[in-house]
């Protein structure tokens, strides 16, 4: 098993490892009922969902003021990003936008579990009043011109936009382009070749 301190650039103490993986443990628990990720991602979810997750938080600001999570699904990367964070940044509240309302009771459930700073919010994030974040971040959510629109929703004007793509994301920012001005580093994902992070600033239409 690969150590978190491969793709994560901070230190984690003992407590908040064994969070993680007490949030693999609930996930394993529920998947079978609630299909949070797909079955044949499980053998490897320490690295497929842990590790990738964690490691969007190489790319935001130290002890964020707000960080919103767009259709969450199973935490990923929300409540990682909230393991991590409540020992870095404990004041620091993580909202998690998911519309399945069986995901968000079990966002809900791993929340209360691990004692989490979180708030779930189970709506459409085209439902949720602008929340103004200094961090936002998606993964396998939708194609990034539809993306931009929710993270234009939902990002402070100094915010940053952290999000999660696999091989496609040149031709994904050049679609984008045509609708939205925005800056973006392409960050190499640290546990998958062909996927990239991005972040997102200055957003604002053409
Ligand atoms: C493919 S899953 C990805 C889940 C998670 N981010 C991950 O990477 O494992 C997409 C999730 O977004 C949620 N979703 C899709 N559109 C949404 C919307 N407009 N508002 C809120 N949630 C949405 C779906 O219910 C689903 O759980």
């Amino acid at each position: 098993m690969r150590e978190l301190s491969s793709v994560l650039a901070g230190s984690v103490s003992r407590e908040t490892e064994e969070r993680l993986h007490e949030l693999l443990a609930l996930l394993r628990k529920w998947n079978p009922a609630i299909n949070l990720v797909s079955r044949s991602t499980l053998d490897d979810a320490w690295t497929r969902h842990i590790l990738d997750s964690a490691q969007i938080l190489n790319h935001a600001p130290a002890n964020p003021t707000s960080w919103a999570d767009l259709g969450s699904g199973g935490g990923f990367p929300g409540l990682v990003v909230a393991c991590i964070l409540a020992e870095w940044s404990p004041e620091t509240t993580v909202s998690l936008i998911e519309s399945d309302t069986r995901k968000a009771s079990f966002l809900r459930r791993a929340s209360g579990a691990l004692s989490l700073n979180t708030e779930v919010l189970a709506k459409r994030i085209e439902d949720v009043a602008p929340r103004n974040a200094q961090v936002l971040s998606a993964r396998a959510l939708a194609p990034l011109p539809n993306l931009l629109t929710h993270v234009h929703r939902h990002l402070s004007a100094e915010g940053t936009a952290l999000l999660m793509k696999g091989s496609g994301h040149r031709s994904e920012i050049a679609d984008a382009e045509r609708s939205w001005h925005f800056t973006c580093r392409a960050h190499p994902s640290k546990t998958d070749p062909h996927a990239v992070i991005l972040q997102i600033e200055e957003l604002s239409n053409v």
